[in-house]
């Protein structure tokens, strides 16, 4: 069945083009986002959905949506989307981080000159027929300061272009080294400082717990009296009725704002002022950027769905295409050895930990290690994936290890996959060797080599004579034919592993005949 993407907001049609061109069926609806209920009696049938901001995509529509696996952002913001849920439901989410910051620096910009020079209602007042050349004195731009709160993709563009106007930029943000603020030209400053120096102020940062209300009515009040104040990240950043009081105090010269705490922001308190300039969410919106972030999101989804490739999810590695395929076998190894140890702990597993020695480690491991995790977790839940087993794994208070060492072992590349359980460690090692096909080399400390077959049998036992023959023998007279017998001991007379590949599952009462046999300590039927 070809995979199917819904549009549920108004992409550019260059997405159709590029889905049908990819072999994926691409349903283009873009007005179908702004409408839950047929959102959530429709997305059932997609395989990915292709959104702006106005899809909100919540917990309960992921509920719906049983064959989602990817949510593609034409933009930056994914904050429309329960990520967490989505990661919890194994869909990834994906953005397209850079397509069209150029566009909304330009308009942060573009906001900043229109309340500089009151450019919004000369319009209207000249356009009204009224030439009220007295009435509207600007400010100059040159020689101001601009303070940017939040100095990444976009902040940093506004820095470049002010500086290119010849304003002075001071900049606040935590994740902002001095040497970056350095090479932007701009100098990096505190939150205080910069209330205190800026003649303009831009925020560039997303929504989060920390930047919500980050311009309350307290950090308003400690901005210079006649600062100006842009707004083209998120509704939520600016106390919108503190800044009103600002406003009407004169202590706010001006306010320019694109986006609002809600939207589609159709009345407002801030509405109606001279000083006050407001777009409708338009930060994004230029041709240009448009095209970028629909062709990107097509292809980042379209890789996915055809050829396993992520780029720029929020919650899972990136693979690219030329990685997956090298990365496939690693990535069915780790899920296998997941599995043996999944099946094999006799309690709760409480923490695990892979450790990748040789040149696997040189790979993305974080892959690897989510679909270790996954094989894992899957003995005990159906519905878990790889992009959501880190998170079940951790819902699930066990705690996940990864180790990458460049050591040199007996093999090119190593992967041991390790759970503490509340009884016992157990451990399993495995490589892939020239053909592809991984195989396990190790349980716990004993060398035994066996691939992975369908189905198997796990048994620990002393190391006695003639427990093989009695081994074989009860899996004979059961009717079970054994494909491959691999075994393994620490010492002669001491631990012992036994690891047998059969045709068809392992009958239940099969496995308690071999508990009772003298000297077995373990017998475990594995699926794979
Ligand atoms: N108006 C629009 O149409 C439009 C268009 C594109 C992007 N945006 C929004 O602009 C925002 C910025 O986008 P970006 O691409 O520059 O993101 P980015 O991740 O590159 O930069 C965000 C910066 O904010 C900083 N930051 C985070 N928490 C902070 C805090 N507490 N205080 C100060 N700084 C903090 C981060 O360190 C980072 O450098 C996003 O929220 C995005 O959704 C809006
Ligand atoms: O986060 C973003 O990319 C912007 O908010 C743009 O939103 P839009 O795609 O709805 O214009």
């Amino acid at each position: 069945m070809p995979m199917r993407v819904l549009i549920s907001d108004p992409l550019s049609q260059a997405a159709v083009q590029i889905f049908k061109a990819r072999g994926v069926e691409a349903d283009f609806q873009p007005s179908l986002g702004k409408d839950k209920e047929r959102l959530a009696a429709v997305i059932g049938d997609y395989d990915g959905l292709a959104i702006r901001s106005a899809t909100k995509v919540t917990a309960d529509t992921l509920a719906k949506a049983g064959r989602l696996k990817i949510i593609g952002r034409a933009g930056i913001g994914v904050d429309n989307v329960d990520v967490a849920a989505a990661t919890a439901r194994g869909v990834i989410v994906m953005n397209t981080p850079f397509g069209n910051s150029v566009t909304t620096a330009e308009h942060a910009i573009a906001l900043m000159f229109a309340l500089a020079r009151q450019i919004p209602a000369a319009d209207a007042s000249t356009q009204a027929g009224k030439w009220e050349k007295n009435r509207f004195m600007g400010v100059e731009i040159a020689g101001k300061t601009l303070g940017i709160i939040g100095c990444g993709n976009i902040g940093s563009i506004v820095a470049a272009r002010a500086l290119g106007l010849r304003m002075r930029v001071v900049a606040f943000d935590p994740f902002l080294s001095s040497e970056r603020a350095k090479s932007l030209g701009a100098e990096k400053v505190e939150l205080d400082e910069l209330l205190a120096r800026a003649d303009f102020i831009t925020l560039h940062t997303p929504l989060t717990p920390q930047t919500r209300n980050i311009l309350s009515a307290e950090n308003l009040s400690r901005a210079q009296k006649g600062v100006r104040i842009v707004n083209c990240a998120r509704g939520g950043l600016v106390d919108e009725d503190a800044l009103c009081r600002a406003l009407d105090s004169g202590h706010v010269a001006g306010a320019a704002l694109d986006v609002f705490s809600v939207e589609p922001a159709t009345s407002s308190p801030l509405f109606g002022r001279e000083n006050v300039v407001c777009t409708p969410h338009l930060g994004a919106s230029t041709h240009e950027a448009q095209e970028k972030v629909a062709l990107q999101v097509a292809e980042q989804m379209a890789d996915y769905l055809t050829r396993g490739a992520v780029a720029n999810a929020v919650n899972f590695p990136s693979i690219t295409a030329e990685e997956a395929p090298l990365l496939r076998p690693f990535v069915e190894l780790g899920a296998k050895l997941g599995a043996v140890l999944g099946q094999i702990a006799s309690a709760g597993i409480e923490k695990f930990s892979i450790t990748y020695d040789g040149a696997v480690a040189e790979q993305k491991t974080k892959a690897i290690t989510a679909a270790a995790a996954c094989g894992m977790l899957r003995v005990f839940l159906d519905q878990v994936n790889p992009v959501s087993a880190l998170h079940m794994a951790r819902e699930r208070g066990v705690m996940v290890e990864e180790i990458a060492r460049a050591v040199e072992s007996d093999y090119e590349s190593l992967i041991t996959v390790r759970a503490v359980t509340s009884k016992d460690e157990i451990a399993v090692s495995g490589t892939v060797f020239h053909d592809g096909r991984p195989r396990i080399v190790r349980l716990g400390e004993i060398a035994v080599e066996s691939e992975f077959a369908p189905s198997m049998i796990y048994v620990t036992n002393e190391d006695k004579p003639g427990f093989i023959g009695r081994f074989a023998g009860l899996l004979g007279d059961a009717g079970v034919n054994i494909a491959t017998f691999a075994l393994g001991r620490d010492r002669l007379g001491g631990a012992a592993v036994a690891l047998v590949a059969i045709d068809g599952p392992a009958p239940p009462a099969t496995i308690a005949a071999l508990r009772d046999l003298p000297g077995v300590k373990q017998a475990t039927a594995l699926q794979f």
